[in-house]
Formats: C-alpha cells, structure tokens, sequence
C-alpha cells in the first residue's frame, strides 16, 4: 500500500523554529548576552554521543555558544555533583543538561535535584517538572520538558487541536509520557488523556478508541497498524536502535510498525518527526532561559 496519512514533518517544522529563534538569539546578542548550552555525558554509549554531538551541531547553527563536559563511565557521584556545582556556577553557561540515562552507579535524580532549576534546559528538574503538576509558569517562568513541549509545537503547527480528543499516551517514562499527560490535560490544550504503559492489560482495545496515539515506550513495532482507527493521528516518539541485517549499521526504529503510513490520517514520521522538534525544544529552553535572567519578556 502506498502512504496515505499527512506527514507531521518534524524537520522542516524544527528549522522553522530554529530559523525564529536566531532572530531572538540575535536580540539577546544585541544586548550582550550570549546564550549558552552546556552539555554533561557520562560514558560512551554511542547513541548519547550522537544525539549530544547533534545538540551541539544545532547551537552551532543557531548562534548558541556550546560546551562539553564529556566525563569517564566510572566517575564518582561526588566527582560529578563537582562538575553539576561548576555548571550552576559558570555564567556563560545560561543552561545545560545532563545526559540520560547515566550509568547505573548514579544517583540520576539527586543529579537533577542538584542542577539550579533556572538553569535546567531540559524541564527535569523537579522544581520544573512541580511548576508543571502545579500549572503555573511555563513557558513564562519555567521550561518545559522538550519532548511533550516539541509534540504540542508539532501538533499546533499543523493545525491539530487536542480540545476534546482521546488521547492515549503510551509509555510513563520521565522524559516523555509522563511529563506529557500533564501537559495535554492543560485547560488550554484540554485532551482526555490515558496513560498506558508495560502493566496495561488490553492495548489493543485502548488503541481502537484512541484519536491521537503517542507512542514513547521504546519497543519497536508494538503499536499495530491494524489497531489505529483510519482518522487517528498517530505520533512515534521511541527511539530504538537496532541493526540493519543488510547493512549492518546501527539504525534507529520507532514503536509504530511501518504499516500505519498507509492506515492512519496523520503520522510524525521516525526519525524525522518528534527528534528533531525535542531538539528544537532544546535551544527553545536556553534562548528562554537567557531572556528570563536577562530580564526580557519570554519570546520577544
Ligand atoms: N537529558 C536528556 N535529555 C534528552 O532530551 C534526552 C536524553 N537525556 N536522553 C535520550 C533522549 C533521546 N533524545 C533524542 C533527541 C533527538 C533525537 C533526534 O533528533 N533524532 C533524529 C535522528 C537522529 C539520528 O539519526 O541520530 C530524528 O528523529 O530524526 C532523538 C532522540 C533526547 N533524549
């Protein structure tokens, strides 16, 4: 079957955005502020490097000054709450993250807890994530977590409202799913939201109901073309990589099975869809943040 569903097309709508932000960056620049990304990777798992090797590649472009701090598998959790204090501390950092997941031997969380939450370009703080639960700030006062705010930008930029819809989320990771459900059942955006994840019974029959499918589990294939309706809207968010038995690269695959481009009405291609608009999310976060300490209105 040929493709039939509208494409959410996550690149052309991330260098949208990039292209608006630049203007901003321009703007800060004019007053002599210089936004600033710092990046922390633990470790050399290959699929971190690339993605922090793209996020420095788009501050590049965007005229967003970025630096590094790539540290060894093995560090101490007291070596790295050194390295998240000389973060919190540098001025020309105006926001950074860290990467997830960390090895197994760190404390992730007490490594967001220690970030300065007006610092925290990726909306995991818990002070952000609490400004999201309690609905107040972002984007004014607070960052949002890049993934869910990338899925509502893409979403909006396409001309999809969610007022009313069933929106099934699959997946309660940190970054994703769970951040999301509270963002969608904003009065603003105002979705109807279920949360499914690995202890859901009957997928198949929540799939059957759902207007608009987000999938973030992280398992190729799981979610069925043949159990979208043919007017869902369906977003694919997971990210596996697994390897091309021809070529024998690594290539990334998301939880939709390919099927659904001939199925459904609208579907965010993978790769191409929700990565590239988490990333644009990203500057979005420290372009904010810079006008935020800078004492500029958020967006002008
Ligand atoms: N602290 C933290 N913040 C994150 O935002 C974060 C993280 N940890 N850990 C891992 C996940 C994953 N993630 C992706 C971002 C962009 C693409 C992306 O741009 N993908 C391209 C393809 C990129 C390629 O081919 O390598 C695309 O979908 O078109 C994918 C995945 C951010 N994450």
């Amino acid at each position: 079957m040929s493709p039939t569903a509208q494409i959410l097309d996550g690149k052309k709508t991330a260098a949208a955005i990039r292209s608006e932000l630049t203007t901003r960056i321009g703007a800060l620049k004019e007053r002599g502020i210089n936004p600033g990304l710092g990046t922390v990777l633990v470790g050399d798992d290959p699929g971190s490097h690339s993605y922090v090797a793209g996020k420095h590649r788009d501050c590049e472009q965007v005229g967003i000054t970025s630096v590094r701090r790539d540290l060894p598998a093995d560090i101490s959790q007291a070596d790295l709450e050194k390295v998240i204090d000389e973060l919190n501390d540098d001025d020309a950092t105006t926001g950074y993250i860290v990467q997830l997941p960390l090895p197994k031997h760190l404390d992730a969380n007490a490594i967001l807890e220690r970030m300065a939450p007006e610092k925290d370009a990726d909306g995991l703080h818990p002070v952000n994530l609490g400004k999201l639960v309690l609905n107040v700030g972002a984007p004014l006062d607070s960052p949002l977590p890049c993934t869910p705010h990338g899925i509502v930008e893409l979403l909006r930029r396409h001309g999809i409202t969610l007022n009313g819809k069933n929106v099934l989320v699959v997946g309660r990771g940190i970054t994703v799913g769970r951040p999301l459900g509270l963002l969608l059942t904003r009065r603003d955006i105002n979705a109807t939201v279920t949360l499914a994840h690995t202890g859901t019974v009957d997928l198949p029959h929540l799939l059957r109901q759902a207007d608009v499918v987000i999938a973030a589990a992280g398992f190729p294939g799981m979610i069925k073309a043949a159990d979208l309706k043919s007017d869902a809207i369906v977003l694919d968010v997971g990210v596996t990589r697994v390897e091309d038995p021809e070529t024998g690269k690594a290539k990334l695959t998301g939880d939709v099975e390919p099927a659904a481009a001939s199925t459904v009405a609208w579907l965010s291609p993978n790769p191409g869809g929700v990565g590239p608009m988490t990333r644009a999310m990203l500057l979005a976060n420290v372009v904010e943040a810079a006008e935020r300490q800078a004492g500029i209105a958020v967006g002008h």
